[in-house]
């Protein structure tokens, strides 16, 4: 068996590769960084360090690595003859793994059994925005093409920071994962991947996720800069950063229970077990890495504006969410070039605008008159 995966980087390399390898794939790694792939080629294995409690050292190994930018032909051959595609590349990479995918079931034999595609971003409905980006590419040939293979949302859930300069292509993740996959699509033939688990309705468990860890998350990281921390570990350890996340997560919780029916219980223990993972000792997480590409993290419905304009539907409080919301206009990272054009944007444009551009929330919208005024009061 035979998977490629795309993006061979933290998540790549330290879980989605991992499992794959320990289901029993041959994975062909895809990247754009040509001393990555590089290395992934030249080595027989690396190790994926689990750090913390009931940590341990997990050894990938049978992996080559090809690079989509200077081989695409390779690649495309490989998905052909693959029985699985997963990517990790960022959402808004998606775009760029599409014709690579598609190249690949143009060249797959119509008899072969469909190529099992999975997005393995942080986003909802990922694998449906590659397949709709293969849709585009593929214009008129699409309704050929798209019966070699089936598309299936998933939730991935490791934390896996930035690793040291220096590490080659070892690992450090936390122990925890978790990996929701849409069964429906699949029928009979589920992939062999050990852990992850198959559901019937992925809504709950993608919202549960992104509203919860990540939103979570992202308090601990915009709250955590904005008092000058580095690591989250440490930012949680800072009183008015806990309590702030604390906030806005009793708030995605009442959502989560009013939507889709989790108990309050069971809410509880899920936040628990998360804060618990954020503030891992041995996990070297930084502010910078939870909190990059913060345009991306304040868009309509990303872990922020998303469940906020929800609860505020509902008649719900969003205070806490708001809170975290004004700590993101403040993130600031001269590495990271969308909290550059974050700032650019506070500076250019008139808050009306910048609520309806940065967080597509609609004028009318019974949260964007909150937003706008955060915005409104940095600019005097
Ligand atoms: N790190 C985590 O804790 C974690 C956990 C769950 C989900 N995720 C999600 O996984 C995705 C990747 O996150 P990450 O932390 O591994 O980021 P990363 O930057 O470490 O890895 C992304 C990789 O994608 C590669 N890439 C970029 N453009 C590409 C292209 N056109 N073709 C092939 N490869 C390309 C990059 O070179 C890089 O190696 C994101 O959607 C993220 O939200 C991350
Ligand atoms: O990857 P992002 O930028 O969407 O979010 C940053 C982190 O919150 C994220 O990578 C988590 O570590 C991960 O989602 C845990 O499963």
């Amino acid at each position: 068996m035979k998977a490629v995966h795309f993006g061979a980087g933290n998540i790549g390399r330290g879980f989605v590769g991992l499992l794959l390898h320990e289901g029993g794939y041959e994975v062909v790694f895809s990247d754009v960084v040509a001393p990555l792939v590089a290395a992934l080629d030249a080595a027989e294995s690396y190790t994926v360090h689990e750090v913390g409690d009931g940590g341990t050292d997990r050894v990938v190994e049978g992996f080559r690595a090809i690079s989509s930018a200077e081989s695409p032909e390779a690649v495309a051959e490989e998905v052909a003859t693959a029985q699985v595609v997963t990517t990790a590349v960022g959402p808004t990479v998606l775009k760029f793994i599409a014709p690579h995918v598609l190249a690949g079931l143009r060249r797959r034999d119509p008899a072969a059994a469909p190529l099992q595609v999975m997005a393995c971003e942080n986003a909802i409905g990922a694998t449906d925005t590659l397949a709709g980006h293969m849709r585009e590419h593929a214009g008129a040939d699409w309704e050929q093409l798209s019966a070699r293979a089936v598309f299936a949302n998933t939730a991935v859930d490791r934390i896996v920071p930035g690793q040291p300069a220096g590490a080659g292509i070892d690992v450090t993740v936390e122990p925890f994962y978790e990996w929701a996959i849409e069964r429906g699509p699949f029928g009979e033939s589920l992939p062999q991947i050990p852990g992850a688990h198959f559901v019937d309705d992925l809504g709950p468990y993608i919202e549960r996720k992104l509203f919860t860890v990540n939103t979570g998350h992202a308090a601990a990281a915009y709250l955590g800069a904005r008092a000058g921390k580095d690591r989250i570990a440490e930012a949680l350890a800072e009183d008015s950063v806990a309590a702030g996340v604390a906030a806005a997560l009793e708030e995605t919780s009442a959502l989560l229970v009013a939507k889709h029916g989790f108990t309050p219980e069971d809410m509880t223990e899920y936040r628990r077990t998360i804060l618990g993972r954020f503030r891992n000792p041995a996990l070297p997480d930084t502010v910078q890495r939870v909190g990059r590409q913060p345009l991306r993290k304040l868009s309509r419905h990303e872990r922020l504006i998303g469940p906020a304009a929800q609860a505020v539907e509902r008649g719900l409080s969003a205070d806490g969410l708001l809170a975290v919301v004004d700590a993101a206009l403040d993130f600031r990272d001269p590495e990271d070039e969308q909290a550059r054009q974050l700032e650019g944007l506070l500076a250019d444009l008139p808050p009306r605008k910048f609520v309806e551009q940065v967080t597509g929330l609609e004028a009318e919208h019974a949260l964007a008159g909150p937003v706008e005024q955060l915005v409104a009061r940095r600019r005097g």
